[in-house]
C-alpha cells in the first residue's frame, strides 16, 4: 500500500473511577491515535503509551514526536508500506516500541478492511469469545477494594487482579481471597514495585493460592526474578520486562517467568506480539493478555489477540465500562448465560469497530496533525 498521510489525534479519556498502581494514580487517558489514509482505504491505531514515562520508558508526548519526525516520515517516503514490512522498515530507530505499534497496528487495520478480513481471522482465532479478567487499583480502603471487587464478580469477571505494592499485599489478598472463596481466579501485579530482599515477604502470599505474581522487581533484573522464582510457589509472570519474542525466550530458559503477559504495544505491535504467543506455546509457557486501558480500537485487538490458542489464562480485556463510561466505538460488553464473563471477538473487517469521528473530535486535546 501507498501511505498518503498519517493523522495524530489526541484524545482527552476520563476514567469512571481513578486507577491507582504502584507508580502513580491515573484519573484519565490522554491516548494518541493514529489514523493512517492509504491508497487502499484508511486504517485506525493506538498508542498504549501513558501520559507519564512511568509504566515505561515511553510516553505520550514522546511516541507523537518520535512519529511525528521519524517514523511517520519513512512510511510516508516508502513506495510500498504493508504491516509485514513497517517493523524492518522503522527498525532503524532504536525502541519507542509503542509508538512503532500503533502505527503498525493501523496499517494492518488498513490492510485487512481493504481485503474484508478481521484482525481474529488474520491471527489465526481459534476461539469466538474470551474469558475476561479485570485488574483492581490499589484503593484508599479495604471496604472500598472489597465492594469494587464484589461488582466485578457480580459481573461475572472470570480472574481478579490485584494491584499491590509494599504495604498494600497480604491483606488485601487475604480479604479478596476470602470474598472470592477458595477457587476463585485471583493474581496480583506489582509493576516492579518490591526488590529480592522482599523475597520471604513475598512467599507469604503462597498460601493465597495465586494464580501469579506479576513484575514483582525492577524489568531490567531478570536475575532476581529467575532467584525469587526459586523460593516461592506462587509463579512468577513477567509483563514490563518481555519487549520482544526473543527476551521471553530469555526469561523462560533462565526461570524468571513461567507465565507471560503479552501486550502489543510493549512487544512493539500485534506481530511481535504473534511471535511471542507462538514460542510460549512451542515452550508450553502459558500467556494472556495485558491491557493499557485501551479505547475500542486497542480493546478489540486485544480482544482477537487473546482468541489465540496459547491464551489459556484470562486476560485484562474487560468491558469497556471497566474503565470508560463512553467510548469512542460501540463499547464491548461482557457476554451472559453461556458467555458470562466473556468478550465476543469481532468479526468485521481489520479491528471491526467503527471509530465515532464526532466523538473523537469532541473529545480532542488539539487540532489533529496531519503528516504527508
Ligand atoms: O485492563 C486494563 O486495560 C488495565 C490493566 C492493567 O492493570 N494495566 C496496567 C499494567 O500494569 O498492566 C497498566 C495500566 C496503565 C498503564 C500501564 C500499565
Amino acid at each position: 500500500m501507498r501511505i498518503d498521510a498519517i493523522e495524530l489525534h489526541r484524545v482527552g479519556m476520563p476514567l469512571v473511577r481513578p486507577f491507582e498502581t504502584s507508580f502513580g494514580v491515573q484519573t484519565a487517558r490522554e491516548v494518541l491515535l493514529i489514523r493512517v489514509r492509504t491508497d487502499a482505504g484508511d486504517g485506525w491505531g493506538e498508542c498504549v503509551a501513558g501520559t507519564e514515562p512511568f509504566y515505561s520508558s515511553e510516553y505520550v508526548d514522546g511516541a507523537a514526536h518520535v512519529i511525528e519526525h521519524y517514523l511517520a516520515p519513512t512510511l510516508l517516503r516508502a513506495p510500498d508500506v504493508t504491516a509485514a514490512s513497517v517493523a524492518r522498515q522503522l527498525g532503524y530507530v532504536a525502541g519507542h516500541r509503542m509508538a512503532k505499534a500503533a502505527l503498525e497496528a493501523a496499517v494492518l487495520d488498513a490492510e485487512l478492511r481493504a481485503v474484508g478480513r478481521s484482525f481474529g481471522e488474520y491471527f489465526g482465532a481459534t476461539a469466538e469469545w474470551v474469558d475476561c479478567g479485570v485488574s483492581v487499583g490499589i484503593a484508599p480502603s479495604i471496604d472500598e477494594l472489597l465492594a469494587e471487587v464484589a461488582g466485578y464478580v457480580a459481573e461475572g469477571y472470570k480472574r481478579i487482579k490485584l494491584k499491590v505494592k509494599p504495604g498494600w499485599d497480604l491483606e488485601p489478598v487475604a480479604r479478596v481471597r476470602e470474598l472470592l472463596g477458595p477457587d476463585g481466579l485471583l493474581q496480583v501485579d506489582a509493576n516492579t514495585a518490591y526488590t529480592l530482599a522482599d523475597a520471604e515477604h513475598l512467599k507469604r502470599l503462597d498460601p493465597f493460592d495465586l494464580l501469579l505474581i506479576e513484575q514483582p522487581f525492577d524489568e531490567e533484573d531478570i536475575a532476581s526474578h529467575a532467584a525469587l522464582a526459586q523460593v516461592i510457589e506462587t509463579p512468577v509472570c513477567l509483563d514490563e520486562s518481555i519487549l520482544s519474542a526473543a527476551i521471553a525466550v530469555d526469561a523462560i530458559e533462565r526461570g524468571a517467568t513461567s507465565i507471560v503477559n503479552i501486550k502489543a504495544g510493549r512487544v512493539g505491535g500485534y506481530l511481535e506480539a504473534l511471535r511471542v504467543h507462538d514460542i510460549c506455546r512451542e515452550l508450553s509457557v502459558p500467556v494472556w493478555c495485558g491491557g493499557m486501558l485501551e479505547t475500542g480500537i486497542g480493546r478489540a485487538a486485544n480482544v482477537a489477540l487473546a482468541a489465540l490458542p496459547g491464551f489459556t489464562l484470562p486476560g485484562d480485556t474487560s468491558a469497556s465500562g471497566r474503565y470508560f463510561a463512553d467510548d469512542l466505538a460501540e463499547p464491548f460488553v461482557l457476554g451472559s448465560g453461556e458467555h458470562a464473563g466473556q468478550l465476543r471477538v469481532p468479526t468485521g473487517p481489520g479491528t471491526g469497530v467503527e471509530v465515532d469521528e464526532a466523538f473523537v473530535a469532541a473529545r480532542a486535546l488539539s487540532p489533529h496533525r496531519t503528516l504527508r
